[in-house]
């Protein structure tokens, strides 16, 4: 039996495209060892950091997936559990167990998928990154990005905690979605100017800026658009992700967020443990439909590429993920 993975053929350097990525196929052993495992991954998660992390040519493409145990000598995976791991871009692998999660909470009618979206890493995100925030009824929180896994989430837990929401976005369709869920206001910036727009709307300001975009943004903002008191969250620089040179000011967003410095600096796996909380309340609000997800699913392993290179054109509406073709089980 063979597996695919991608690895790294170049390493990135400006825009990603095409040529950085080569698909392999690699063989897997007949018999398991004694403890192992043979996992098939169901759905995989795309992700922005995914273009720094790790860059080197020859490397395999990091990331989360959710995978099914198709063979096990392994008592504590029992054949077709669902594990949540960061076995990269691979579509089969072997394992020890080591590093292999059971999905942590109960997910009830809820589709598996959303274990790497809204109940996964950019839903804690969301969550956690929100709270670190300290938002009250009646604040002013901006967030760009905002249709998409995180903002949409930060946007619609704001709105539920009483706070009004002004949201950025690249596209109409976009706007039309965060309008849907209830955001306030909501700008294109490919459109509008989003310092003015935001004058417009919060003339005195904002309280939190939940930052998912860096550049621009970030210093206009921070400059321009906080009201005393106010809280930055620097969840992401994605503006900056692609950057050939390192942008002279911009190299401050990423160390604030890698050092989670009090401009609040933020990682979303420092609050690993209370993630099934998290994710307990989200999905209760998700199935009384107060909490409403979307997902740009691509069919098939070989479209990892576009699934990626998508994220930085702005494709995707909500969370990107990629499934697999099963053939072993068909999830829904
Ligand atoms: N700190 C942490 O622990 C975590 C941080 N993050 C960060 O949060 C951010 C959002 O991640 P995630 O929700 O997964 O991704 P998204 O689902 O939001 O996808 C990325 C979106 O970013 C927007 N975008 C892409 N390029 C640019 C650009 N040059 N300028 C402005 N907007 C751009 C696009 O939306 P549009 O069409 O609206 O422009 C695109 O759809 C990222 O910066 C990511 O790195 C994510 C997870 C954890
Ligand atoms: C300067 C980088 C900013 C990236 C912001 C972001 O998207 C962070 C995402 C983290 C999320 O918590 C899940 C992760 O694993 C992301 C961080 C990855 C850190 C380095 C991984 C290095 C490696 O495993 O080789």
């Amino acid at each position: 039996m063979k597996g695919k993975k991608y690895i790294l053929s170049k390493a990135f350097s400006g825009q990603a495209n095409d040529d950085n990525f080569q698909l392999v196929e690699f063989d897997l052993p007949d018999e398991l060892k004694e403890g192992e495992v043979l996992c098939q991954a169901v759905y995989l998660s795309v992700d922005p950091y995914m273009r720094l992390f790790p860059n080197t040519e020859g490397s395999p493409v990091i990331g989360e997936q959710l995978a099914e145990v198709i063979k096990t000598r392994n008592g504590e995976f029992p054949l077709a559990t669902l594990v949540l791991t960061k076995a990269g871009w691979q579509s089969h692998f072997i394992s020890n167990g080591e590093g292999l999660n059971p999905i942590r909470f109960d997910l009830g009618a809820t589709p598996i998928s959303y274990t790497l979206g809204a109940l996964g890493m950019p839903g804690a995100t969301a969550y956690f990154g929100l709270k670190k925030c300290d938002p009250k009824p009646n604040e002013i929180i901006c967030v760009s990005a905002a249709a998409g896994a995180v903002g949409s989430l930060v946007g619609q837990l704001a709105k539920i905690q009483g706070l009004t929401v002004i949201g950025f976005v690249g596209s109409e369709d976009k706007l039309n979605w965060c309008k849907e869920l209830g955001f306030d206001h909501v700008f294109n910036y490919k459109s509008s100017n989003f310092g003015e727009a935001l004058s417009q709307v919060a003339p005195n300001g904002v309280d939190i800026y939940f930052d998912n975009v860096g550049g621009d943004y970030y210093h206009t903002i921070i400059n321009k658009h906080m009201r005393k008191g106010g809280r930055v969250l620097v969840c992401g620089s994605i503006q900056t992700y692609q950057d050939k040179d390192t942008r002279k000011y911009d190299a401050t967003n990423v160390s604030v967020l890698m050092n989670e410095l009090s401009i609040y600096g933020f990682m979303c796996y420092s609050y690993y443990e209370q993630w099934p909380i998290a994710f307990t309340e989200m999905n209760k609000l998700i199935q009384e439909g107060r909490l409403k997800v979307k997902e740009q699913v691509y069919t098939g392993f070989e479209n990892m590429k576009e699934a990626f290179l998508g994220l930085f054109k702005g494709d995707n509406v909500g969370k990107a993920v990629v499934k697999t073709v099963n053939s072993f089980t068909h999830y829904p």
